[in-house]
């Protein structure tokens, strides 16, 4: 497969390694200050850039009908604006907030988890996220994925970061240096606190697991999650 990078910074060069390894050849590589090679001769497109640049890059794949992947946090106020214009270009497209194995089987814990406490309500619960003192964005998208899916399950009204509000669902993010990504959901009562924890080792999952939608996308038309990529049953 013919790969364009949108974005060449730690994930866009840890894909390329990978995808490399894996028998796929890079075409085009796109970062803000250099642009290299022939974007209109790849079958996918991975975007892994910045916030600000994401709604660029993803309609620029979509405009050439090139199938696109994007793992960039942070600008979902604009996700059903990609969808539409999926849908108007007849393209494909997959956003994920996290590609890797480890986190998208840790969602399906933390939904079942959020239903089986659902009745408890001398649990507390809130969601931790730790990165690398680089991120842009918080709290992490990854995060937002998880509160979202307790808040189906929760009298909570919303999320909210650093909250001590007891009616929201307390986001707690913190930076420090070379974590690659880990959140830990808990539920805490007077009596004893209930964790989930997953914790990135490397970039390697999140790349790997961008590789396997972009070959997933191959010949299919509409928009897609990464639990249809991997066969994770909701
Ligand atoms: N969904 C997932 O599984 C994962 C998502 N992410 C997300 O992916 C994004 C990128 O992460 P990461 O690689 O660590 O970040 P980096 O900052 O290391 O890399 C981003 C790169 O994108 C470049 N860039 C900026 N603007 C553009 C543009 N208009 N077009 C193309 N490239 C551009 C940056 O260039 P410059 O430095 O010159 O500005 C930089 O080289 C973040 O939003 C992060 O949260 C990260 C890991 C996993
Ligand atoms: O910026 C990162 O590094 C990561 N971002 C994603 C997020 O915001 O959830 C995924 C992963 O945790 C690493």
């Amino acid at each position: 497969m013919k790969i364009a990078l949108l974005g060449y910074g730690k994930m866009g060069k840890t894909i390329e390694k990978l995808a490399l390894e894996k028998g796929h050849s890079v075409v085009y590589k796109s970062a803000s200050d250099f642009e290299k090679g022939f974007f209109d001769e790849a079958d996918a497109a991975i975007e892994f850039s910045s916030p600000e640049s994401a709604v660029k890059n993803i309609s620029k794949a979509l405009e050439a009908g090139i199938p696109i992947v994007c793992g960039t946090t942070g600008w979902l106020e604009k996700y059903d604006e990609m969808v539409n214009l999926c849908e108007k270009r007849n393209g494909s497209f997959i956003y994920a907030s996290n590609f890797s194995v480890g986190v998208n089987l840790f969602f399906s814990i933390n939904e079942y988890a959020a239903k089986l406490m659902a009745p408890w309500k001398e649990y507390n619960v809130s969601v931790e996220e730790i990165h690398h003192l680089e991120k842009k964005d918080a709290p992490s998208g990854t995060a937002i994925t998880i509160a979202e899916e307790i808040l189906k399950h929760n009298d909570k009204k919303n999320w909210k970061l650093n909250t001590s509000e007891e009616n929201n669902l307390n986001i707690i993010a913190k930076r420090e240096e070379d974590v690659k990504g880990t959140h830990i959901v808990s539920y805490e009562s007077s009596i004893d606190t209930i964790s989930l924890k997953h914790e990135a080792h490397s970039r390697e999952g999140f790349a790997l697991g961008a590789i396997l939608a972009a070959e997933y996308l191959k010949n299919k038309k509409g928009i897609f999650t990464m639990k249809e990529v991997l066969g994770i049953k909701e």
